[in-house]
């Protein structure tokens, strides 16, 4: 049955804004480092940055592996981290995250779980791509029929996907063996409402824009800059990239259009260890 939507009061005839932050991998040590970035500290600079630039966003999506040690500390540092950008804030989990310790631990007054945002004219639906014990991802029958009853439900609304794993090969081989395995089949099924106007995911810490052309014209397909380490691009083996972290700004226009970039956090602050193999 589909669960009720969070609802915003947005006039249909004005832009949703968000900020996406994908990828934080937090530890319940606040010290800790992965590949020689402590994630805290590059998650504060995000946070920062973010709060410096005053863009007026309505909400904040926390798209997954917010922990990078299971624990249930982990999730109270991010609530804590973002409470400066005084947003709500809506998350999925991603592959390093166990959604009921995420659940139990994503605890704040503007912290959500919802599967469904209603927001001005639009509609975002925050989907679980995850596969219990493995990094690659899956989009189950159960969330392609919350997509359709989702768009039953709000007809008349544009729609964004928001979910962890990416849906076309990125050409790094190492990553793209942890891809969304059907993710050919998603785009394919997708495209088939024309409501759907594009597919937002983390996971491949890396910026990528591009237009898929469904079967009713373009859907936008969007990835995003981890707040911590980068993957380098079109490395087929692993490889840190030295770009800062970074997010993403979205504005989501009533006529179904949208307008986004990608920004990190200024300087060279957050160097991670070049000789490092994975992890
Ligand atoms: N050297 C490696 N080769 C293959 N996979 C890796 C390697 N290092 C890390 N990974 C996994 O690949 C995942 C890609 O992004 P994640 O942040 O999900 O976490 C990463 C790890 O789970
Ligand atoms: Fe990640």
């Amino acid at each position: 049955m589909l669960k009720e939507a969070i609802s915003y009061s947005i006039p249909r005839c004005e832009s949703v804004r968000l900020v996406q932050v994908t990828d934080p991998h937090l530890f319940a040590d606040p010290e800790a480092q992965l590949l020689g970035v402590n994630t805290a500290n590059s998650l504060n600079a995000v946070v920062n940055t973010i709060e410096a630039l005053h863009y007026p966003a309505h909400m904040l999506l926390a798209t997954g592996d917010i922990s990078q040690d299971y624990s249930g500390d982990s999730y109270h540092n991010f609530v804590s981290a973002i409470a400066p950008l005084k947003l709500p804030c809506h998350y999925l989990p991603g592959n390093h995250d166990d959604p009921r310790i995420m659940n139990l631990h994503m605890q704040g007054a503007e912290v959500y779980g919802h599967k469904r945002i209603l927001a001005g004219n639009w509609q975002i639906i925050m989907l679980d791509s995850t596969v219990t014990g493995k990094p690659g991802g899956h989009m189950g029958e159960e969330e392609f029929e919350l997509i359709r009853a989702a768009i039953e439900a709000e007809p008349y609304r544009h729609v964004l996907l928001a979910m962890h794993h990416n849906p076309v090969l990125m050409q790094c081989g190492w990553l793209d063996q942890h891809c969304m395995d059907n993710g050919e089949e998603f785009l394919r099924r997708v495209s088939r409402y024309h409501q759907i106007k594009g597919a937002l995911w983390g996971h491949v810490h890396q910026e990528f824009d591009r237009d898929y052309d469904g079967e009713h014209g373009n859907m936008r397909l969007m990835a995003t800059p981890s707040t911590c380490i980068q993957f380098k691009p079109l490395s087929d083996y692993f490889a840190l990239d030295s770009c800062q972290p970074g997010y993403r700004l979205l504005e989501l226009k009533p006529d179904g259009s949208m307008h986004t970039n990608v920004y990190r956090v200024p300087g060279d602050r957050f160097a991670p260890d070049a000789k490092a193999s994975g992890y």
